[in-house]
């Protein structure tokens, strides 16, 4: 059953009254629809069952569920014992599931090592965490910025391993969320290797030994088996002394001097996290500038703001072919480094440890993807349609089998692949549904963060040019916000790219402070297809940071007859309402 608007709000109901997180409304009848409210705010961990007026929105019943929770849902395909089977259950699997349920089907997922995946074990949890409280000694190490603000504080230590406690226990505890409630809506949680068998059946069992454990069948499949750190030949992985995320997340020691090889997200937020305790970085990037796949303006403000005046230098151009680990604090790991364009090797450095952050690869090692005709392409990913349905070698639809988030490798973040997995959902359920991959922001949890959505100046130019439009590129500075200069945090900039002609609005990207809530603005804007006319008119509080993006949209002008006949009509809107 879709969640209507009202179910919506009863849902809320439902969370305020008695309990959360909430199950999604099962209809008990034309006018009755029932929830299942898991760990009572009462204090017991026992489920309730409430059941509201549709219309009315009272509550008509609660219950005290005493039963363990059975499958909400029934196959509604008697072949096969679930309608749908995930394998993986990271936040793709997990948002797939979630969205399942919803649309009334019933669903197992299979999971072979943790439940929640790279996200909430090894990726955006725990290196969220570290970022604040490592950001938290940044700024209260900073006596000038807090001087400015009439604040002095004394001498400010901190715990190596409290913060790493700090991560392991948020950690722990989004897991057990997610967990439950996966487990709260009927979902089976099926722990082993899933190994595809055919378009509806799958194996799962201990890796390696596979064939021995489980069959079921479903209806539909999703892959949504992640990925791993992508670790180039040459670089052995120590896990003390050379380490990627996986390791680096435990902060189990604080090398002196550290070389982070690439500068993408991990290699910037981890140099964020290391700096603010006292580390020193080295950034080894392959391309010719650093952070290659940003905005260029805003990647040279982010060399300003991110790596000038705090203890970091870089070599570009240049990869690391041969590392020799070494041993924490006696013996050095050596790098040689090797010109990227060249090939040749021209120098050698010495530091205390090694970070790779070079990316990620796919993880689809024992899946069978031969079983439904299907293989990876060259780099290691599912291939899929814009429907996330998996391609066969001949480039044909695979029946009844998706592939969403990371092992797809369309967009590699957390959000982007429980959206996939929302709309291979819509897909299998008769509802075509397209991700519109440039709404997806994307942000890097620095301190200041950077964000953006849509695409870089440098692609709106290209656009500009192959289609012949005129390019808007509007820019607000955090300088000019109340807000921000409140906080004495007036670095920062904003800037859009939109079409002159038809106010669509093509890339927004976003440095400063909070600039990770900030993009959503414009994300959703994107999404719903508003234009800068459109969205000029949205009222912001102040003052807020929001107001930054305000004043871009506010500087962007359409200059079409049929644009200024939208803007005149919007400006009447209210007079006539
Ligand atoms: C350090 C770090 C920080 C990050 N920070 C962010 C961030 O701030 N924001 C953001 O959006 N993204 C972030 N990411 C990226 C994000 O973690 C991934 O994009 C996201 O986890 C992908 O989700 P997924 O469900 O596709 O795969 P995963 O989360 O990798 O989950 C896949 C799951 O499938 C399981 N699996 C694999 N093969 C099988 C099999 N054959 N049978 C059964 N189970 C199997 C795995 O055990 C795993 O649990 C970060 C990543 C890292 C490494
Ligand atoms: N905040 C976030 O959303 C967030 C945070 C961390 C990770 N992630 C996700 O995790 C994935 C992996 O992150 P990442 O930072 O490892 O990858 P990335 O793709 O963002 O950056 C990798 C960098 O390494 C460089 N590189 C690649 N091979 C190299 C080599 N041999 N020598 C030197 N440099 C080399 C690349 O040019 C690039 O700049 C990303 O796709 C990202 O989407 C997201």
């Amino acid at each position: 059953m879709a969640l209507s608007t009202k179910s919506g709000n009863l849902v809320n109901r439902c969370a305020k009254s008695s309990a959360r997180p909430v199950s999604v409304p099962i209809a008990v009848s034309r006018n009755a629809v029932k929830f299942i409210c898991q760990a009572n705010l009462l204090g017991t961990n026992a489920p309730y069952e409430s059941v509201f007026n549709k219309s009315s929105r009272h509550l008509i019943s609660r219950q005290k569920i005493t039963a363990r929770l059975s499958v909400v849902a029934k196959s509604t395909d008697t072949k096969y014992d679930y309608d749908l089977i995930i394998i993986g259950c990271g936040v793709g699997g997990h948002g797939a599931a979630l969205h399942a349920v919803e649309q009334g089907l019933k669903v197992a997922v299979i999971e072979g090592h943790d439940v929640g995946g790279t996200c909430v074990n090894r990726g955006c949890v725990p290196s969220k965490a570290l970022l604040a409280a490592s950001g938290r000694v940044r700024e209260f190490k900073n006596a000038q910025h807090l001087k400015s603000l009439g604040i002095q504080v004394g001498s400010v230590s901190f715990d190596r391993q409290g913060i790493a406690d700090h991560a392991s226990q948020l950690v722990q505890n989004v897991a057990g969320n997610l967990q439950r409630s996966l487990e709260a809506l009927g979902v089976d949680i099926l722990m082993g290797n899933g190994k595809l068998m055919g378009p509806h059946t799958v194996k799962y069992g201990k890796p390696g030994r596979v064939d021995l454990g489980g069959e079921v069948t479903a209806k539909d499949i999703i892959i949504a088996t992640g990925s791993v750190p992508f670790v180039p030949p040459g670089i052995p992985i120590d896990g003390k002394t050379v380490f990627t995320s996986d390791h680096a997340l435990k902060l189990e020691w604080l090398p002196n001097w550290v070389a982070i090889i690439g500068s993408g997200y991990i290699g910037l937020e981890f140099s964020d996290v290391y700096t603010a305790l006292g580390t020193e970085v080295t950034f080894i990037e392959a391309m010719d500038n650093i952070m290659p796949t940003f905005d260029r303006e805003i990647a040279r403000l982010s060399e300003r703001l991110l790596i000038k005046g705090r203890p970091i230098d870089y070599r570009t151009g240049v990869i690391a072919t041969k590392v020799t680990p070494g041993v924490p604090g006696v013996k050095p790991v050596v790098i040689e480094l090797t010109d990227f364009k060249t090939k040749k090797v021209v120098d050698t450095m010495e530091v205390d440890a090694v970070m790779v952050a070079t990316g990620r690869a796919p993880f689809t090692t024992g899946l069978n993807l031969q079983a439904v005709g299907a293989e990876t392409d060259r780099r290691g990913f599912v291939p899929v349609n814009e429907k996330m349905q998996v391609l066969d070698t001949k480039g044909n639809l695979v029946p009844h089998v998706y592939c969403i988030g990371d092992a797809n490798g369309k967009y590699m973040l957390a959000h982007a692949a429980s959206a996939q997995g929302i709309s291979a959902v819509e897909n299998m359920c008769g509802r075509p549904h397209v991700l519109n991959h440039l709404s997806v922001p994307a942000a890097c949890f620095t301190h200041p963060e950077v964000s953006f959505v849509g695409v870089t100046q440098e692609k709106a130019e290209e656009l500009a040019k192959e289609q012949g439009f005129p390019l808007g590129v509007v820019k607000t500075s955090f300088k000019a916000n109340s807000k921000a200069l409140a906080e004495k945090e007036g670095d920062g900039l904003a800037k859009m790219m939109y079409r002159k002609d038809t106010g669509e609005i093509l890339g927004v990207h976003i440095i400063g402070l909070h600039a990770a809530d900030l993009i959503h603005e414009a994300s959703n804007a994107i999404a719903t297809k508003q234009t800068v006319q459109d969205i000029k008119f949205n009222v912001h509080a102040h003052p807020t940071l929001s107001e930054v993006l305000d004043e871009l949209f506010k500087q962007a002008h359409v200059e079409t007859p049929v644009a200024a006949a939208a803007v005149a009509s919007k400006i009447k809107e209210p007079v006539a309402a």
